[in-house]
Order: C-alpha cells, then structure tokens, then sequence
C-alpha cells in the first residue's frame, strides 16, 4: 500500500507561490499556543511568555535581513508591509512640503492640510514586474491623484531592471524608489545594493529624500539577504515563502528616526505604534534559515539544475526555452521556469494533463489572467507563442532528484497525450 501511495502522491513544485510549515515550526506554534497564548502586554505569565516569544522571533528575523531587532515591524504579511512603505513614503514627502512651506521650521505649528497645490505631487518609481502588492498600490495612488508613478521596464536582455534607466527616471518630486530583490515567476534577482549606492550617491543636493525599497519575498530562505549591505531604507519580509506562518515583516532602518515610518492604522500600541493590533506573531523559524541557508541553496540549486537538464534530455535542447535564463543576471536557485514549445501545449493545458506535477504557470495572484501569457514574461521580452506554453517549476528545500524524474516523466507523459488529440 505504501508503494502505491508512494507511486501516485503528488510532487510540489510550486514552491515561489507558498511553502508548507516545517514540522519544527509547527511544534513551536503548537507549544506558544498551549504556553505562550497570553496577551504580551499582561504581566501574569502567559503573557510575558508571549512577549518573550515575540521578542525572539523580532532578533531572529534581525539576523535573518541583516537588521537589529527594532528595525523589525511585525505585519499581516508582504502585502500590508508593502502598503505601509507607500503610506509612509508619501506621508514623508507631504511633510517635508509642509516644513519647506513653513520656512524650514519644522517646529512651528503643523499645517494639517495635504501639501499646498504649490508642491508637485510626490512621484514614485517601481519596476514593470513588481508583485501586484506594489504594482496596484502605486496604480490606486496614480489614480486617485496622490502620486505620479515611473514604471522602469526591465531589459529584455537581461531581464532585470538597468540602474541607469532608474536613474534616468528620477525626477526632484522622487520620493520613492521601490523594487523586487527577485522576481517570483523568472526567479532573476534586480541590481538593489549596486541601485542603492547610485542613488544616494545623486541624493545629496536633493530637496525631497529618495526612500529605497526592495520587496525581498521570493529572496528571504533561497539567497542571502542584508539589507544593511543593500543599503535599503525598507525590506518586506514574507513569511510563507520560507516555511513559516503566514505573516509578514518589514525591516525599516531606524523606524521612525532614521527612516520615516507611518501608521495606516492605530490602536493599542503594538509594534511602537507602528503597526497595533494584535496579529499572529512568529515562532522563531528564521533560525532554521540563518542555519541552514548555505544547504539549503544549494540543494535547491542543484535540484533545479537536474531538472534543466533532465527537461532537455526528454523533451531535446529545440523543444525547451528555459524562460529564466538570461545570461547576465543573477536568479534564484530553485526557480525554473521553462516553455515546451508546440501549438498544443499550452501551459494550463500541461499542468492539468500532469497526473503527479502540482505547479503554476506563473505568479498564483494571476490566476484569474486565464489562458492569457505572463505579464512578466512578455515585460522581459519572452515571445508571446512562447511565454503561452510557460510553466514555473520551482523547487525546495526537500525536493530530490527522484522527484525530478518523476516530475520530467508526468511532462512526458502530459505532452505525449496532448500531442496525440486530434
Ligand atoms: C514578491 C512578493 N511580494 C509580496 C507578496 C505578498 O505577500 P503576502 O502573501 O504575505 O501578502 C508575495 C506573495 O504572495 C510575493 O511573492
Ligand atoms: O508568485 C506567486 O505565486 C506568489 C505571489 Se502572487
């Protein structure tokens, strides 16, 4: 029985759109619950286990990002810790309008009124292949007037976004520049540190303060990540993307003095008042990662490797286009995202004709996208008929190579059927 159950489980390979709980993690929140449950702020010691508990999973996920623990604002996850970086860089740019207007004093009375029509709207720069979390907050700001908004298309030979054309796209009103550590459908990582040096290094005779931001999601449990070496202002912290609960965090430098940091809500003064309420708090997992990384990537690593070339070994080099394969960039090492060229294949197609495989075509928030290809992948200029028949494949820390054969076997098997319809 074992066999068959063994023969017919399905293969995960899906990994960029959520990871499952580690078995530690799971026992950790099993243990806070029966011990930990009391409200942090109570003095009896549910509470102050639960306090403790929180304030070990804050210096965990520290060392994660390279960051001290009171960098770290706890959120719901990577959308609402997005959000909170757009509220607080436009929230900045309209005080510095105020203190301008008022001569410079920034201890005179506030003016409570938006900024004067005097000053031009705060202007926003984000790449062309952010997650919708970024991509449709700047688009709601632009729309209700609040901002202007710079999308920099990523190049198409290398599938990352160029400094220079950032660059090229700063305006005085810039407030904001926010881009992804790596992408999650290509897996191919974005110049962030190289960006941050040249910004600040054109900052210094600016008016308006140019906040940095990366959306370090797909990265966090794949590669390392220092946001004091990227020289960011922001990092959002994702935790269902390394195998913890799903909430999020965002890494600010110095919340609240060194960077600006603005509530969206406000309440019983959690987090510093950053972010109050009480949400699900982490069991400390980010050990597992500050341990584990260098195995963990590359196992990945290699896993996917396999999978690349056992992929062109069934199917031959001219039928596969490896669409995350750009030759001067960087990517993440689990992430594969490949098209088997043919009129009858189309991504979807495929995956619902896999009998083990459970994998996406791209970013699991673009379901509702249909049959039509990525967004991405056209953006880094992935032919249509080719970006058509794109699946992603990304693997993780527990895939093997015996789930590979089984994955590249159920392809075959997939395209073989597909290809006889008549
Ligand atoms: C790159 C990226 N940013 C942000 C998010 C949003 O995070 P959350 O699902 O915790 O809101 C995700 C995943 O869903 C993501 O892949
Ligand atoms: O890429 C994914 O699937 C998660 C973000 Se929608």
């Amino acid at each position: 029985i074992r066999t068959i159950l063994y023969l017919y489980h399905r293969i995960y390979m899906d990994y960029n759109a959520t990871t499952p709980l580690e078995p530690e993690v799971i026992q950790a929140i099993t243990k806070a619950l029966h011990e930990a449950w009391g409200n942090p702020s109570s003095s009896y010691t549910a509470g102050v286990k639960a306090k403790a508990a929180i304030a070990q999973a804050r210096e965990n996920v520290a060392r994660l990002v390279g960051g001290k623990p009171e960098d770290i604002i706890f959120t719901s996850g990577g959308t609402e810790a997005n959000n909170l970086v757009f509220h607080s860089a436009l929230e900045a740019y309209r005080e510095s309008c105020r203190t301008a207007e008022q001569g410079g004093d920034s201890h005179h009375h506030r003016d409570n009124s938006r900024t004067s029509s005097a000053w031009p709207r705060p202007h926003l720069i984000i790449s062309n292949v952010e997650h919708d979390s970024v991509r449709l907050t700047a688009e709601h700001l632009l729309k209700d007037a609040q901002a202007d908004v710079t999308l920099v298309a990523v190049s198409k030979v290398t599938g990352r976004v160029e400094v220079e054309d950032v660059l090229t796209a700063v305006r005085p009103n810039t407030c904001l520049i926010s881009i992804m550590m790596a992408n999650n459908e290509t897996g191919v990582m974005m110049p962030i540190r190289e960006l941050c040096q040249r910004i600040r290094s054109v900052s210094g005779q600016r008016h308006h303060r140019i906040l940095l931001h990366t959306d370090a999601a797909q990265a966090i449990g794949k590669v390392g990540v220092d946001a004091r070496d990227l020289g960011v202002d922001y990092l959002t912290i994702v935790g269902h993307k390394f195998y913890a609960p799903r909430i999020g965090a965002l890494y600010v430098n110095g919340p609240g003095s060194t960077t600006p940091l603005h509530p969206m809500m406000f309440g019983g003064g959690q987090e510093r008042n950053f972010r109050p309420g009480y949400g699900w708090r982490p069991i400390p997992n980010a050990e597992l990662v500050i341990s584990n990384l260098p195995e963990y990537e590359s196992h990945m690593l290699d896993t996917r490797k396999y999978l690349e070339e056992r992929l062109q070994a069934v199917f031959g080099k001219e039928r596969i286009h490896f669409n995350s394969h750009f030759p001067d960039s960087e990517s993440l090492p689990n992430t594969c995202n490949v098209s088997i060229l043919g009129p009858r294949l189309q991504g979807r197609k495929v995956l619902s004709s896999c009998r083990r495989l459970l994998a996406s075509v791209g970013a699991a928030c673009h379901t509702h996208r249909g049959d039509r290809p990525s967004h991405i992948l056209l953006s880094c200029g992935i032919p249509e008929e080719v970006a058509a028949n794109a699946l992603r494949l990304s693997v993780g820390r527990g895939t093997s190579r015996a789930d590979v054969d089984v994955v590249v076997e159920d392809l075959r098997n997939a395209v073989e059927t597909l290809e006889s319809l008549n």
